[in-house]
């Protein structure tokens, strides 16, 4: 595998030659050595782009030819899906199980976006105006800087690549300088398929270089983000230079609210899985459970038995269940989190610290913790801690559970699980979100726009507003029999 940055068809080095060392985050071992680039770079592959875009023909390319290239990518991402799971595995220290899932998601991206690539031939209006024939096209934005955060390293990089590239933009992407390593696989694999020099550019280096000249530069047309809320708030404020066009996928405090008629069994199931997969590092996890009263009790009894066997382990291993946190600073972060929980007046009912086992003690592992006891107006309960952590409350009314649900900032995904349909629908018409599941959690899929309402962020990811965010749209008028009209005399 290759350890440099893909500018203008070639892989190089950082111009200062500077390389930054990839951690495994399970054992802290050296898993890769790559290229720290600086601003400099950046500005190398924002002048790569912005030839191909300018000069390059990628952007009329036949839409059909653009699509199938983003095809081609899709059959490469499933023909390499073992190595690239294993590799974001050994990055991310998330189970290869749910890597491999991943893999699969981030292929059927490509192909939904290839598949749509030439389904818009415009649309004639109905022009009022006599003799007029009046069309709306799209077209793409231009040249597009996309920064990805460590979670999900690549099928976030797919939501953002796959999109653009078939609309007919040119890109640099750069994803989070701890966990380059897919990302830096998939933009070979673009290169296999036959993507031309220049219009997909990789730059590896920090944010507050690299990402930062990509939200300022007045050569970015589009920034498409998705990380943290205070890294989101700066780089619209840098986009705000030329005006770029900015999409924002933030955090989220996703509420998941538990009615006592709810079906039991699969509430306290998918309780665990709204929060625990990979660590509960995922911007839709259901980290404030919101349960009917009259069945806190047995739910939370419940819930912290199975929560206290959840195994902990290497992702590689295959009865590991959660993997470790990303790295030592999260795992602070994290620490730190649940401490201000409990001085707030949280309760720990499980969990609440890091493991006991020589195994583990050379990751980043934090135990799944439930904390009980808390109220919405606990920091604990507002912020995103991004770890293995449940924050329970109580509801009384189904007016309630909607205004615990909504006390938030965030307006990211929220879950209700009750068996009473219509009541479902209402809860899920009044939650402030731009996704809520009914009986299900943490679903999602190329055909539906992603996104936040409120501080979640601004626009969608994937269906077709996904791809709809990497054009723009553009007015034709033709007069078929023009006239001189004299408005000015002769
Ligand atoms: N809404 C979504 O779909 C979604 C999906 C995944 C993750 N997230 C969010 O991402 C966050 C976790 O990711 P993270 O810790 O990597 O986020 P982060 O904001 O720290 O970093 C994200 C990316 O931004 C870059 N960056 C940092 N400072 C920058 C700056 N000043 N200018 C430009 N770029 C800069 C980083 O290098 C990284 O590539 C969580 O808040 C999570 O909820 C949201
Ligand atoms: C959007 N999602 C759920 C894939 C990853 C969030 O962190």
């Amino acid at each position: 595998m290759k350890h440099g940055m893909y500018i203008d068809g070639q892989w190089v080095s950082a111009q200062t030659a500077e390389t930054r060392d990839i951690i495994n985050p399970y054992n802290q071992e050296i898993i890769a050595t790559v290229a720290e680039g600086n601003e400099e770079d950046a500005k190398l592959a924002i002048a790569a782009a912005r030839r191909a875009f300018d000069q390059g023909d990628w952007a009329t390319t036949p839409a059909t030819e653009r699509g199938r290239i983003v095809g081609e990518i899709a059959r490469l991402i499933e023909r390499d899906k073992q190595e690239l799971a294993e590799l974001e595995s050994l990055d991310t220290g998330k189970t290869v199980e749910e890597s491999v899932v991943d893999m699969d998601d981030i292929a059927g991206v490509f192909r939904y976006y290839a598949e749509l690539a030439d389904k818009d031939g415009g649309e004639i209006i109905e022009s009022p105006i006599p003799n007029t024939v009046s069309k709306v096209v799209h077209e793409p934005v231009g040249v597009c800087g996309q920064i990805t955060p460590w979670n999900y390293p690549l099928l976030q990089a797919s939501w953002k690549l796959a999109p653009a590239l078939v609309a007919g933009n040119t890109l640099v992407i750069k994803p989070s300088e701890i966990t380059p390593l897919t990302t830096m696989k998939v933009m070979e694999l673009m290169e296999e398929a036959g993507v031309p020099a220049g219009v997909a550019n990789l730059v590896l280096g920090a944010g507050g270089t690299v990402g930062a000249v990509l939200s300022e530069h007045d050569d970015v047309d589009l920034i498409s983000f998705t990380g943290g809320i205070h890294t989101g708030k700066k780089i619209m404020q840098a986009a705000s230079g030329n005006v770029k066009k900015l999409a924002l996928e933030l955090g989220g405090k996703n509420p998941n609210v538990v009615f006592a008629d709810s079906d039991f069994e699969l509430a306290v199931d998918q309780a665990m899985n709204a929060v625990f997969f990979h660590a509960g590092q995922i911007c839709s996890a259901g980290t404030r459970l919101i349960i009917e009263e009259s069945i806190h009790d047995d739910f939370v009894e419940e819930l912290v038995k199975r929560v206290g066997k959840i195994k902990l382990g290497s992702g590689f291993a295959e009865d590991t269940q959660m993997g470790p946190l990303i790295s030592a600073e999260h795992l602070a972060k994290v620490e730190a989190y649940v401490e201000a929980g409990k001085k707030e007046g949280a309760y720990v009912a499980v969990g609440g610290q890091r493991p006991e086992g020589p195994e583990l003690q050379k990751g980043f592992f934090y135990l799944p913790t439930v904390l009980i006891g808390c109220t919405t107006d606990m920091q604990v309960v507002q912020e995103e801690g991004f770890g293995p952590v449940i924050t329970v409350e109580k509801f009384s009314s189904e007016a309630e559970a909607v205004k615990l649900a909504n006390d938030s900032i965030y307006g990211l995904a929220g879950g209700v699980f009750t068996t009473d349909i219509s009541k479902a629908e209402r809860c899920a018409a009044k939650m402030r979100m731009g996704t809520v599941w009914i009986n299900e959690f943490n679903v999602y899929f190329p055909h539906a726009p992603w996104g936040g309402f409120k501080q979640s962020g601004i626009g969608r990811e994937l269906g077709k507003t996904g791809l709809e965010e990497y054009t723009e749209q553009k007015h034709i008028l033709r007069n078929v029999d023009p006239q001189p009209i004299h408005w000015f005399g002769k």
